[in-house]
This record gives structure tokens, C-alpha cells and sequence, in this order.
């Protein structure tokens, strides 16, 4: 077997690490986690912020990292978990890909600047951070990461939180497996604009 196919044949792997206090990013994350499985070959991680550790993280080629919006920014825990268990692996872990997804109180509560905490954390890690372009439905999108009010409830909501592991896995296998056909423009998959 060629170092190419070796490659081609290995597993990509993706972390989805989140905080929780009340079920709500948990939802999310479940959701998030179903939709990586979209993707053939991709092997999942599902962690809460009290089970991960940092060699969890060296594990992943790919992240997703979910809050609650807590005053408009992740969650205590959530920074915790990258000044302190992770500080030891900074400079060692560069040119992985990474995303967020948030659950607020309400509509307009500061769920997209609390994904762009995340996001603004992971790169200071050396994570390639990105966002989706098209859309789940005419109203719903998940341009910085995908955010909810409370539980995911409404079926948008719930595909919002699937298209971003979806997509996360997409660009594992294209970027990190070397398995171009995923590449989300190469697909025949329907892709919403707004209208
Ligand atoms: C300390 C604290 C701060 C919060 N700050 C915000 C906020 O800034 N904006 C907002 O919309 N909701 C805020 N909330 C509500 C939570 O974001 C919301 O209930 C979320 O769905 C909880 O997610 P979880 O069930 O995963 O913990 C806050 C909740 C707590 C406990």
C-alpha cells in the first residue's frame, strides 16, 4: 500500500466537546454528532467538558466545541478547559479544523459572539475556524457556528446543529484524509441560498 492509500484508507477523527448545565448544548451536541455520520469514515468522539481531557483533543483532526451563552461568551468551564488543562498543549496541536455551536436563552441573547468566543480560542490553538455558508431553510442559517434558544426544538434548529458536524467531517476527510470527493461543492447535495 502506497503512503497515499494509507491514507486514504485511515479513519478521520472529530471531537465534539461541549458544556452543559441544563441539557440544552448536550442536545446540540448529540445532534451535531449524528451529522458528522453523514460522512463515511469518520470516527466520533462525544465529550462533555468533566470527561475530556487534552490528549482527547491531540486525538481529533477536527472540533467542535459547544457552550452555553453565559453573558454573551462561553461558559467558565468552557475557558477553563482551554487556559488551564489545555495551556500545555499549546503551540503543539496547530492546523486543525475547528467550529462552534452555542445554546442562549433567547433570540438575540449573544449566541453568535459567544460562538465567536469559542472561535477566537480555538485560533489562538492554530485551529483553521469555520463557518457555513448555505442554508438549512429560508430563515436559518449557521454562519458563525450554529446557535439555538434553549433546546433545539424546531426541526431547523435541529438541522442547523446536524450540517455543522456534517460539515465538519466534510472538511476532515477532504482536508485530513485527503478524500476530495467530500468536498461539500463536489456533492450533489441540495445547498439552500437565501431567498
Ligand atoms: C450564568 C448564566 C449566564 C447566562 N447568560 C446568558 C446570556 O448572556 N444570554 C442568553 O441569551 N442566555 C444566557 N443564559 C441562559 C443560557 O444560555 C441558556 O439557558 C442555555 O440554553 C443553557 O444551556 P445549557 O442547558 O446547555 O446549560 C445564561 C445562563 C446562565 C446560567
Amino acid at each position: 500500500m502506497t503512503a497515499e492509500n494509507e491514507k486514504l484508507s485511515s479513519d478521520g477523527r472529530v471531537l465534539i466537546l461541549y458544556d452543559s448545565a441544563s441539557g440544552n448544548t448536550a442536545a446540540m451536541a448529540q445532534l451535531v454528532a449524528e451529522g458528522c455520520k453523514a460522512v463515511a469514515g469518520i470516527e466520533v468522539r462525544l465529550l462533555s467538558i468533566d470527561e475530556a481531557t487534552a490528549e482527547d483533543v491531540v486525538w481529533c483532526d477536527g472540533i467542535a466545541v459547544g457552550s452555553p451563552t453565559n453573558m454573551g461568551l462561553m461558559s467558565w468551564k468552557m475557558k477553563r478547559f482551554w487556559d488551564e488543562t489545555m495551556l500545555e498543549k499549546w503551540m503543539k496541536i496547530d492546523g486543525k479544523i475547528g467550529c462552534a455551536f452555542s445554546s442562549a436563552g433567547g433570540w438575540g441573547g449573544g449566541s453568535e459572539i459567544a460562538c465567536q468566543s469559542i472561535l477566537s480560542v480555538l485560533i489562538n490553538f492554530g485551529f483553521l475556524v469555520f463557518g457555513v455558508t448555505d442554508y438549512v431553510s429560508k430563515l436559518t442559517t449557521l454562519h458563525y457556528g450554529t446557535i439555538t434558544a434553549r433546546e433545539p426544538r424546531s426541526e431547523e434548529a435541529k438541522e442547523a446543529c446536524r450540517k455543522l458536524g456534517k460539515r465538519l467531517a466534510e472538511w476532515v476527510a477532504v482536508y485530513c484524509v485527503g478524500n476530495k470527493s467530500e468536498h461539500p461543492l463536489e456533492k450533489d447535495d441540495v445547498r439552500l441560498f437565501p431567498s
